[in-house]
This record gives C-alpha cells, sequence and structure tokens, in this order.
C-alpha cells in the first residue's frame, strides 16, 4: 500500500486518479460486454426453437410484450408452441411454457441463482460480506431455513403475531377514514420487525437500529435486483459498483454491534445454568440456532475472539461455582414448557386453519405474478422431453402467463381475480408444484415460502380483524392495481378505517 497524498504529488495528481478511475471502468466494461456478447447467446441456439418475429417498426419485442403481455404471449403461444426464444425484459430468452416449465425446476443443470447473478451481479453485493461457505452454490443457507425456520414456524408465531399487531397500532392505530399515503413502506416495516424477532431474538429486534437495517438491507438488494428490464450494464454496474462499496458492510457491523452483547449474556447465561446443573432454557431463534450449530454449517464465528472470551469466562463460571459447591439439582421443566408450547401450537394451527387467507394469498401470486420470469441458466446442454435443447449459457425463462391462466390446472375464468379460488382445493399457497411456481419446485424450491406465507397470512388477517374498510384513495386506479407486479409501489394511498368492535377475524373472510 502507499499513501496516495504523498505518492499523487510526485507522480499523479489527486485529481488525475478521480478522472482517470471513471475511464477506467468505462474501458473494463466495453470489454467485459464484449466478452459477453461473444460468449453467451442468451437464448438456446437449438436451431429447432423458433424465435418470435419482430413486429416492424421494433428492435425487440420488449414494446409489444409491455402492451399487452398476456396477449403477447397467448399469440407466441398459438404460432410457435410451448417453446420460443424473444428480446424481452432487455434480455436473450429461451420461453418455456406449459407442461415443459416443471422441467427447468427439477433439472439440476438449470440455476436460478446463476441466472439472476448474470442479470443483477448479485454475487458480488453478498460475497464480499459472506465469510463462510463462500461457494455461490452453497446449499447452507437453504439448509439453515430449511431446518431451523420452517420446522420451528409454530413456536415462532406468536411473536410474528405479536410485534406485527404492535406495528399495526404504531403504525396505522384505529383509522377513522385515514389516509396513508405510503402504505408499502408501513407494510415493509411491519414484515421487518417480524423478521427480526425470528432471527435475531426479540431483544435484538427491540434496537431500532438493527429494524432500520432489516429495511434499508432489503430496499438495497432491491436495488440491486432492479426493477423490470435488466441488462449486463445494471450487472456490471452492480458488479464494479459493490466490488468496492458495499452497503451491506454497514448493516452488518449493526448486526454484529447489537447481537454480540446478547450473545455474550446468552452465553454467560448457559454457562450459570450449567454451572447449577439446570438446562439452559435456550432463546428461540435463529441466532441461537446457528450458534449452537455453527460447526455443523461450517461458520467461521464472526467474532472469534468473543468467542474465545466467553469460552473462558464460562470455564471461570463453572469452576466457582464448584468451588463453592453450589450445585442445583435437574429440575424438570416440562410442565411449563409443554404449557407454553400448547398455546403457541394454536397460534400456528390458528394460522393454518386460516384457508381463506391461504387461498386468497395464492391467488394473489398466481394473478400478479410477471408473465414472464424465473429465469434459470442452462449449466450444460439440456434436452426437454420435447427434443428441444436449452444450449449451455442460454437463459429459459418461464412463461407463468401459460402456466397461471391455464384452465385445466387453475379452475374456472383464469383470467379473473378469485379469493377463494382454491379453498377446499387442497392447493396451498406453500404448495410448490407445476401449477403453482411461485416458489419455484424441486430440490431449490424456496425454503422460506412457509415463513413468507404465514407472515403474509399474518399481515391479511391483521388487516381484516382491524379495519372494516381498506380503500383505494384514486378508485380509477383498482384495476391497474391488481394488474401491477408484486411489490410494486401503489401510485396511490390507502384509507383505513377500523371496526368498531374486534371479533375473530376468519369471519370476516
Ligand atoms: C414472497 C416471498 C418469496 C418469494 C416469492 C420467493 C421465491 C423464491 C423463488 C422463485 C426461488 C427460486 C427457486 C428455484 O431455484 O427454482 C427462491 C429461492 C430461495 N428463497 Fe425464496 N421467496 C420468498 C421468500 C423467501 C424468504 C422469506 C426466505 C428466507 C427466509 C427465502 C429464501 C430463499 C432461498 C435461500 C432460496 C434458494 C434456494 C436454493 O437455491 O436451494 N425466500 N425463492
Amino acid at each position: 500500500m502507499f499513501d496516495v497524498d504523498s505518492y499523487s504529488s510526485i507522480a499523479i495528481p489527486a485529481n488525475m486518479l478521480k478522472v482517470a478511475l471513471p475511464i477506467g471502468i468505462g474501458l473494463a466494461s466495453a470489454v467485459y460486454l464484449t466478452m459477453k456478447m461473444t460468449n453467451h447467446d442468451g437464448f438456446s441456439t437449438d436451431r429447432s426453437i423458433p424465435m418470435v418475429r419482430i413486429r416492424s417498426g421494433d428492435t425487440t419485442h420488449d414494446a409489444e410484450y409491455f402492451e399487452n403481455q398476456d396477449k403477447f404471449l397467448a399469440e407466441c403461444e398459438k404460432t410457435y408452441g410451448l417453446v420460443f426464444n424473444c428480446l424481452v425484459l432487455g434480455q436473450k430468452v429461451t420461453v418455456v411454457s406449459g407442461s415443459l416449465a416443471r422441467e427447468i425446476f427439477m433439472n439440476q443443470d438449470f440455476s436460478f441463482m446463476d441466472a439472476i447473478d448474470e442479470m443483477t451481479g448479485i454475487q458480488a453485493f453478498t460475497m464480499s460480506v459472506i465469510k463462510s461457505n463462500r461457494r455461490a452454490d452453497s446449499p447452507v443457507i437453504h439448509e439453515i431455513i430449511r431446518d431451523n425456520i420452517s420446522p420451528n414456524l409454530p413456536l415462532f408465531t406468536p411473536r410474528i403475531v405479536e410485534q406485527l399487531t404492535t406495528a399495526v397500532e404504531k403504525e396505522l392505530g384505529d383509522g377513522d377514514g385515514k389516509l396513508v399515503e405510503n402504505p408499502l413502506r408501513i407494510f415493509q416495516n411491519m414484515i421487518a420487525g417480524a423478521m427480526a424477532s425470528v432471527f435475531m431474538g426479540l431483544e435484538v429486534a427491540k434496537n431500532q437500529k438493527v429494524l432500520d437495517s432489516f429495511i434499508d438491507c432489503t430496499y438495497d438488494f432491491g436495488q440491486v435486483l432492479g426493477q423490470g428490464k435488466k441488462d449486463s450494464w445494471h450487472a456490471f454496474g452492480n458488479r464494479a459498483k459493490y466490488g468496492v462499496l458495499n452497503p451491506l458492510r454497514k448493516h452488518v457491523n449493526i448486526m454484529v454491534e447489537a447481537a454480540t452483547p446478547v450473545i455474550l449474556k446468552r452465553r454467560q447465561q448457559e454457562a450459570e445454568a450449567v454451572a447449577k446443573g439446570q438446562e439452559y432454557k435456550r432463546p428461540m431463534d435463529i441466532m441461537q440456532r446457528l450458534l449452537d450449530n455453527s460447526e455443523k454449517y461450517g461458520f467461521i464465528d464472526i467474532e472469534d475472539e468473543v468467542l474465545a472470551q466467553i469460552a473462558k469466562e464460562r470455564q471461570q463460571e463453572r469452576q466457582s461455582k464448584l468451588d463453592a459447591g453450589e450445585v442445583a439439582s435437574e429440575r424438570d421443566f416440562d410442565g411449563t414448557k409443554l404449557d407454553s408450547r400448547r398455546d403457541l401450537d394454536f397460534s400456528a394451527a390458528a394460522i393454518k386453519r386460516m384457508v381463506r387467507m391461504d387461498s386468497f394469498v395464492r391467488e394473489i401470486f398466481r394473478f400478479r405474478m410477471e408473465r414472464l420470469s424465473l429465469a434459470h441458466l442452462a449449466r450444460k446442454n439440456v434436452v426437454l422431453s420435447n427434443g428441444m435443447v436449452i444450449t449451455k449459457g442460454s437463459k429459459a425463462i418461464i412463461n407463468m402467463r401459460s402456466i397461471n391462466q391455464d384452465s385445466e390446472m387453475q379452475g374456472e375464468d383464469p383470467t379473473e381475480f378469485r379469493p377463494w379460488r382454491f379453498v377446499g382445493k387442497s392447493k396451498s399457497a406453500t404448495k410448490a408444484s407445476g401449477d403453482f411456481l411461485a416458489f419455484g419446485m424441486g430440490r431449490h424450491a424456496c425454503p422460506g415460502r412457509f415463513l413468507a406465507i404465514q407472515e403474509l397470512k399474518t399481515v391479511g388477517s391483521l388487516m381484516v380483524q382491524k379495519y372494516s374498510k381498506i380503500e383505494i384513495q384514486d378508485p380509477s386506479k383498482s384495476m391497474s392495481i391488481l394488474l401491477s407486479r408484486l411489490g410494486q409501489p401503489l401510485d396511490t394511498g390507502l384509507i383505513f378505517t377500523s371496526r368498531t368492535f374486534s371479533p375473530s377475524a376468519e369471519k370476516y373472510y
């Protein structure tokens, strides 16, 4: 390393560096893009896959697609069949429809993560703050969620409900025709609070800085992933930007700062319990489970010195208790544990029983899912069951329209929004299958879907329980809101009106 100030006074003036840097980045990006264009075709080069004709006057399919996505895709399916090549969303993609779509998810030679990285450069963003399991396709995160969150949802439910209820009270309160101009931000806040309590425990989730970090983190990810069209520039820009200055670093520091005293206290309490011969009542959150299983998941501890210190303190604590002769007998917590577990199970079961809310959530995913989404990059040549080949390095994107608007799969009037469409159909919102691909399917199906759906159902039922009416401020926008992409900010406010009494939510569906 050299000191820029003293170096620049001899050789290059500091201002030159400011100019040289962007030029360097510009040159590098041009080289990168040229390489990319010659290396990757984007869509499969199998000649039997038809290329959709480009409308005269257009250079890509984007304009035609965005004018009417459903019409465009329906016509393509009719003219070209289930598989066709397109220049859409700023990319070259091979569209895979209907019954063939499941093959993209079930074949391990397709990678969703690789496609996302190619479009957004997200790995540069996440990898620079990850210390362990740095392999891009490491299954560890999937395993952590699958093993620790989903089976423990009954235990997390009451705290999620509590967090969400408090947030509704605080953010929306008693709405008597109260206008909320930016409802999306409020719902983001609510979800962030609930997520923080599940991941880091109730104590840490009280820390406003941590909550802000959870919210900003989601926002930062949104920035990286981008909206709508993504092209190589977006990905390149992200790689260049986040490789150097990563906003996640700040969030990691905030989390570590907030978590360290809590971890130390927990270690202390555990040591005391062990010294007394008692069972340590482990806090129920992901942070504790990761601490307990750090070896299994191959984690490098965030603070090796802290843990060494903790181990030393625990040893001292044990020793002093032993020396003082304080050895308590083992206690049976069964009674109290069972009581609380039963309560918790009941709350989770209650949410599970909300079959209409479940159908409503699934219908929203079905209805509002982007028509072309979940691109997967082919790591090898993959032969589809119809004989067509998705060539190595090309991207297969799923034609959601062909699935979400298929009456065989979805029932009557698939173009209508019907909230109770799935009631009594054994098609729950968490069931990843060929007729519901919002969470993918197969080995890589989203492991977080149980948590995500539970939260959405909880928010939905809290809303129904508390408010008799939630109106769109500008009713002329009702249809465009229903047709907008999931997560897209509304361009109008919402008006909340409270119920005067609060009966059970389920009655109001
Ligand atoms: C509404 C919310 C969510 C949606 C729509 C969603 C959707 C998806 C989709 C489509 C995939 C890719 C499946 C594939 O590769 O074919 C995925 C993967 C994944 N999701 Fe989610 N997800 C959501 C929430 C969550 C949450 C809350 C978590 C964490 C708690 C999570 C963790 C993951 C992980 C770790 C993967 C990678 C799985 C793997 O590659 O093995 N997701 N998600």
